[in-house]
């Protein structure tokens, strides 16, 4: 199995703020991540190494083969799909949903005079309808609702059929039914054999899709534990990084967490 992703001694600092530590971590090939820690704990900024956004100032980064600070990095990132909420806020809300898609073609936000391909068109519509949303090509994306609007963001990240994909709390702010429904495509996408390698930070372990594969878990700008993800999200591991008494389960492929005991 290939890496799609090193990283090997990476440290990021901001003034004197140590936001990673020492992180080795490997993304194969066919593994599908689930990063989950506390609030700060530097997972966004883990997945912004990875998306080639951003260069940590220790330690040595490769992504899809090349080196981070010897590639330029406009040629590497078309080959990673992203969605986050930082690139949502980007998207302007009168953009038809079609646009949203099919202009990730071009690493654009916001469709202007670019022609597209008869192919990019019919791959942003089975990407649209691949998500759900079969019907609503036309409306714009600010008349979405929260979790359709998700959706439409994962097909923009799958559009330029990425070797690596990386979701940062695409479940944030959804109700029960649209978590459910994302939670339902991420599943589609994690059990695909064909799908890119991936990664998804989410805050709740009721987030994770079926699929996934391995998982991370990092606090304070520490790697706490990653591997299998059987492993990794156990009760003492979470209650460790959270620094609460957690209870986790999983029943069918599907996870959970509660407080063991007294939390105040
Ligand atoms: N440019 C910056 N300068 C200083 N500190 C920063 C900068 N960017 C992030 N941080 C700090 O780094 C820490 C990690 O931030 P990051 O957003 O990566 O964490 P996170 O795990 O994604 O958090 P959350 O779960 O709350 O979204 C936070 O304490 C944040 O305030």
């Amino acid at each position: 199995m290939s890496a799609v992703a090193q990283l090997a001694g990476v440290g990021v600092r901001r003034g004197s703020t140590q936001i990673l530590t020492d992180v080795d971590w490997e993304v194969d090939e066919g593994q599908r991540w689930v990063m989950v820690g506390p609030n700060g704990a530097g997972k966004t900024t883990l997945l912004q190494i990875l998306a080639a956004q951003m260069h940590p100032t220790e330690g040595l980064v490769e992504i899809l083969d090349e080196i981070i600070g010897a590639v330029d990095v406009f040629e590497l990132r078309p080959r990673i799909g992203v969605a986050s909420s930082a690139l949502a806020h980007r998207i302007p809300p009168h953009e038809a949903v079609r646009d949203v898609v099919v202009s990730a073609a071009w690493a654009v936000v916001g469709r202007w005079r670019e022609s597209y391909d008869p192919m990019d068109v019919q791959r942003a519509a089975e990407l649209i309808a691949r998500m759900g949303l079969a019907g609503l090509e036309d409306r714009t994306y600010g008349t979405l609702s929260e979790g359709e609007r998700k959706r439409v963001e994962i097909a923009r990240a799958l559009m330029t059929d990425p070797e690596l994909l990386l979701l940062d709390e695409p479940a944030a702010g959804l109700d029960l039914a649209g978590r459910e429904q994302l939670v339902s495509v991420l599943s589609g996408i994690c059990t695909d054999p064909d799908a890119p390698a991936t990664v998804l930070v989410t805050h709740h372990l009721e987030e994770i899709p079926l699929g996934v594969t391995h998982a991370l878990v990092l606090d304070e700008g520490h790697i706490v534990a990653a591997g299998p993800v059987d492993r990794v999200l156990t009760s003492p591991i979470l209650s460790q990084a959270f620094g609460l008494p957690l209870e986790v389960t999983s029943h069918n492929g599907r996870w959970s967490a509660q407080a063991s005991g007294k939390v105040l």
